[in-house]
């Protein structure tokens, strides 16, 4: 497959248009036919981290299994063996790597730094912690995780009573002098930007010693099930937590129990997957899909069939059918926020103008996602705008070029949904998508492999 380069301008959060060097596109690879895909993916991201947290939190050993192993898991490991957890990696199924056996520090130690790489999980939801350790923590990151809002985290801990240093800005880096114990209590925050906010200050909360009661007083809250999936993480270990009303989290102080956890795989990270059922046609089979899940992931098995998709759940496996043709969307995306790249992308190749809407706080994530998005797509001649809380897509006759990946690994997989529709689509740095799946290339290259 030829490399080509398309000249649209595109966006640029670095202040640098240098295009990465040939060298390192993926030629993103179309199937010869429909589908006959069937695939088990990792652990989820946001399970793994949460669970990692709590186990770190918790008064007694914990065992994850089948835990995610990308990086960002990886910053959350190192960052909580820095203030003295040990996490061990133990035989598991072994499919996607070890298990992890934590047994928490006696007492958490700062006196450390905390590289956050690009992961909203380790930098929200490793400062609370900090605050509970004895010593300074300072917390940085990649150049593109100084661009995400941090305000609330530093806000929030202050009003605590902890004393956080940093710059003004509401980003990283900022120094969290945590002296070994956070009073806890009342806190009103603004969680509009992010829910990691609120499920950052819920992990910690039961170590304060008046525990936290916490509302959020922002316009909007983004990407509910990710919270309701930190409320069900704390249950299952013992924490008392209730919601008295929406947007207010009560959380007893008590200790956290250390627990096994059977960590679900990432159902949004199926999102690309299931996606190329529809645009190559035939089947995608994803084995190991839980029966009930807090993940929002899950609603892909309502969201795909507005897109044309037949859905079916079968002997525990998610299974979804293309026709090959796809339906264009309207569709509020508000609670599912990381699924957009994927869906996006879809519309792109839909029989008519999407739009998805309630996402503007993904101007917020690893990258603007949609600025990022309307760039990458119009500079393959596709049709995209930015609305104030989302994008309207207007599919056109799109041409092979270079799909930009900002870093970010749900921008590299949206480029690879696109390459399967049409011919020379040349992903940048694909190694991106390791934030969270370092499988996707081989993943992708079986799946497209699959044809009937
Ligand atoms: O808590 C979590 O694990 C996450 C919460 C969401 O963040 P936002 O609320 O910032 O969208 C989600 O998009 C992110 O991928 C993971
Ligand atoms: C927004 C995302 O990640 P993070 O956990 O870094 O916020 C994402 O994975 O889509």
């Amino acid at each position: 497959m030829s490399v080509s380069r398309n000249s649209t301008p595109r966006f640029d959060p670095y202040g640098d248009s240098t295009p990465a060097a040939d060298a390192a596109n993926w030629p993103a690879p179309s199937p010869q036919g429909p589908l006959d895909a069937r695939l088990r993916l990792p652990g989820s991201k946001s399970i793994t981290n949460r669970e990692l947290v709590l186990s770190a939190l918790a008064d007694g050993p914990s065992l994850l299994r089948a835990p995610l192993h990308s990086r960002d898991s990886d910053l959350m490991v190192e960052a909580l063996r820095s203030f003295g957890t040990v996490v061990d990696r133990v035989a598991g199924d072994g499919r996607f790597g070890p298990d992890l056996a934590i047994t928490p520090a006696e007492e958490l130690a700062g006196s450390t730094t905390i590289d956050c790489g690009l992961a909203g999980t380790v930098m929200r939801f490793t400062p609370p912690v900090a605050a509970l350790a004895l010593g300074p923590t300072t917390f940085d990151g990649d150049e593109g995780a100084r661009r995400r809002p941090m305000s609330t985290t530093i806000s929030s801990l202050r009003a605590l009573g902890v004393d956080v240093a940093d710059d003004g800005l509401g980003a990283l880096p900022f120094t969290v002098h945590g002296s070994g114990r956070v009073a806890g209590g009342d806190l009103e925050i603004d969680a509009s930007a992010s829910s990691q906010f609120v499920s950052g200050l819920l992990l910690a909360g039961a170590r304060f010693d008046d525990g936290l009661r916490l509302t959020h007083s922002g316009a909007r809250l983004p990407s509910q099930p990710h919270i309701d999936m930190t409320v069900a993480a704390l249950r299952a270990r013992g924490v008392d937590v209730s919601t008295p009303e929406p947007g207010r989290w009560v959380v007893s102080p008590g200790p956290i129990a250390g627990r096994t956890v059977d960590i679900e795989p990432d159902l949004s990270n199926a999102a690309p997957f299931l996606a190329a059922a529809l645009v190559a046609g035939g089947t995608v089979r994803i084995d190991g899909w839980p029966e009930s899940t807090t993940q929002v992931g899950d609603d892909l098995a309502d969201l795909l069939p507005l897109f044309g998709a037949t859905v079916e759940r079968v002997d525990g496996a998610l299974v979804v059918r293309g026709s090959g043709t796809i339906t264009a969307v309207t569709v509020d995306l508000s609670t599912g926020g990381e699924l957009a790249p994927a869906l996006v992308a879809l519309a792109t190749l839909a029989d008519g103008p999407s739009e998805i809407t309630g996402i503007g706080h993904i101007r917020h994530h690893e990258t603007d996602r949609l600025a990022a998005l309307v760039a990458e797509i119009t500079a393959l001649g596709g049709g995209a705008e930015e609305l104030p809380d989302g994008i309207r897509i207007t599919p056109r006759p799109m041409h092979g070029g270079v799909w930009h990946s900002y870093d970010d690994h749900r921008m590299a997989t949206a480029g690879a949904i696109i390459g399967l529709a049409i011919p020379d689509v040349d992903i940048e740095d694909i190694g991106t998508t390791a934030k969270t799946l370092p499988e996707f290339p081989e993943l992708w290259h079986d799946l497209v492999r699959s044809t009937r």
